[in-house]
């Protein structure tokens, strides 16, 4: 994966630290400077890495770190918000509104995957029930309107352009009309690679832009790009007024800094990254996740934050209660899942075991969902009775997870997201005030303690009103009586 080596020297740096018995400035200094290193050995342009070494200095205050504070956390989490700055420009991007045409321009380097990346994100709307449309203005490469033809033929998707016109302008100011006219409301303007040094195509790029009048240009950046990546990319940024980014390629082994240092020079936000050559090998960009990945903290920050939110001991006692009391521990969520997986792939009958909502099974990808449960079991199997049995997640410190992670084989990343799974059922559980919690084996208590009213509370709205709010929801429980196991519950709604 690109960038894996710099997140592992990175890390690597920030262990050595905090081994050391004090950390006074000589300790910090070697830190900072071995992080530097391994920025600018991945590419990243010298002023940024420049710029936040300086910035970690001021944040990082070592009279706090001599008075015993967890500086590993410190440190760390200065480098993690130095990063997270670096790739968030502080404001998203325009986003399209479904049902209202939009037109999307993409530019980009040549060969950075941008014809590829239209389609992708012409698919991966599509299939969110977008009616998107592909024009290819890409007169200059030979063969990019065939590319262009055969990758929308295969997904679908209505496209436009021309063998025989060679002026991009027009082709796209055509096509852009008759997709307006079509209705359609997303409408994507592919148009040529280009190199800075080219300046016919740099003006011919901004009479594109200036003749479709984009909502949002999008520049496609191959992850694999160097040391040159800040300047092309800001020559792109000054010709064009480029709205967000998408890197490419983050499938690759490159070294990827490079790509840092270009997300920074347009100031815009990364909003999907392409991971591979085929359509759907595509993924929406969250930052957090990204550099917490990036530094092999899994997505710490996050699930820190999270139990904060779910746990603090003033805020919400009741839910803190049920937690430490054990009344829903990773042992349930384990047989909860072996329940789900023994009946199958049955869309809608997950959303009627409390908190087994779409969240978990997405409707059309219970496929995926599936594999993923198996997953999250697989990692389970590799925890011991006390945390099986434990509800108390303080309990999973770093080296259980890492332990997890190993013995089954998992990313921590993952094992972080299960755990993150749990807290979200041990929350939506812990709304089940007054209901026996089943245990082991004893799935049926459920279903004969349960009650509409806790079930109401559980149950995503789309489903209480596809059900017929409160009174249907009673007829349904009343119909299945005392039908002893949640397949015998999905009957009673099939
Ligand atoms: N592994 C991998 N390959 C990709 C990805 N995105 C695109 N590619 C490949 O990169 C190559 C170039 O992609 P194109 O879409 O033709 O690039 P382009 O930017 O449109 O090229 P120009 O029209 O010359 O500017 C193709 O072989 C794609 O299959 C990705 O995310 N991962």
């Amino acid at each position: 994966m690109v960038l894996a080596q710099l997140g592992g020297s990175i890390s690597k740096a920030l262990q050595r630290m905090s081994n050391a018995t004090i950390i006074d400035e000589k300790v910090l200094n070697e830190c900072l400077n071995e992080i530097t290193r391994a920025l600018l050995q991945a590419d990243v342009q010298f002023r940024m890495v420049a710029d936040m070494q300086k910035n970690i200095k001021k944040v990082v205050n070592l009279d706090d770190l001599a008075a015993g504070h967890n500086k590993r956390r410190i440190i760390q989490q200065a480098v993690f918000n130095e990063l997270c700055k670096m790739l968030d420009p502080g404001k998203p991007s325009f986003t399209p509104k479904k049902g209202k045409p939009s037109v999307i321009m993409f530019v980009g380097l040549q060969g950075s995957g941008k014809t590829t990346t239209c389609t992708k994100y012409a698919y991966y709307h599509q299939k969110k029930g977008w009616k998107p449309a592909l024009v290819c203005a890409d007169t200059f490469r030979a063969g990019a309107f065939d590319q262009l033809k055969q990758n929308a033929t295969k997904a679908k998707i209505p496209f436009y352009g021309s063998y025989t016109e060679s002026d991009p302008v027009k082709i796209a100011e055509e096509g852009v009309e008759r997709f307006k006219k079509e209705s359609c409301d997303l409408i994507i303007v592919d148009t040529s690679g280009r190199h800075k040094q080219e300046v016919a195509l740099f003006e011919e790029m901004r009479q594109v832009s200036e003749a479709t009048k984009p909502d949002l240009i999008i520049f496609v950046m191959d992850s694999s790009i160097g040391q040159a990546a800040f300047d092309q990319a800001q020559a792109f940024k000054q010709s064009v007024s480029v709205g967000a980014v998408i890197v490419t390629k983050m499938d690759g082994h490159a070294k990827g800094g490079g790509a840092l240092s270009a997300v920074a020079a347009t100031k815009s936000p990364v909003i999907f990254i392409g991971t591979g050559e085929h359509m759907d090998e595509f993924e929406v960009f969250d930052v957090k996740p990204f550099v917490s990945r990036l530094l092999g903290m899994g997505d710490w920050s996050g699930f820190m934050d999270k139990i904060h939110e779910v746990v603090p001991t003033d805020q919400q006692p009741e839910l803190l209660q049920k937690l430490t009391e054990g009344s829903f521990t990773l042992r349930i969520m384990y047989e909860q899942f072996q329940n789900i997986l023994k009946m199958g792939p049955i869309g809608q009958v997950f959303s009627m075991i409390p908190g087994f909502s779409s969240e978990l099974m997405p409707k059309g990808r219970e496929q995926e969902s599936q594999a993923k449960i198996k997953r999250y079991m697989y990692m389970m199997d590799s925890m011991t009775n006390e945390e099986l049995d434990s509800s108390n997640l303080k309990l999973m410190n770093d080296s259980r997870i890492m332990r997890i992670a190993r013995g089954s084989g998992r990313p921590i990343v993952e094992v972080m997201e299960m755990l993150e799974e749990y807290k979200r059922l041990a929350k939506v559980w812990s709304k089940m005030k007054g209901l026996k919690i089943p245990k082991k084996g004893e799935m049926s208590a459920l279903s004969r303690n349960i009650n509409a009213q806790h079930m109401s509370k559980v149950l995503p709205p789309q489903i209480m009103k596809q059900l017929g709010g409160m009174g249907g929801l009673q007829n349904l429980m009343k119909q299945m009586g005392n039908m002893g196991n949640p397949k015998d519950m999905m009957n009673g709604l099939v």
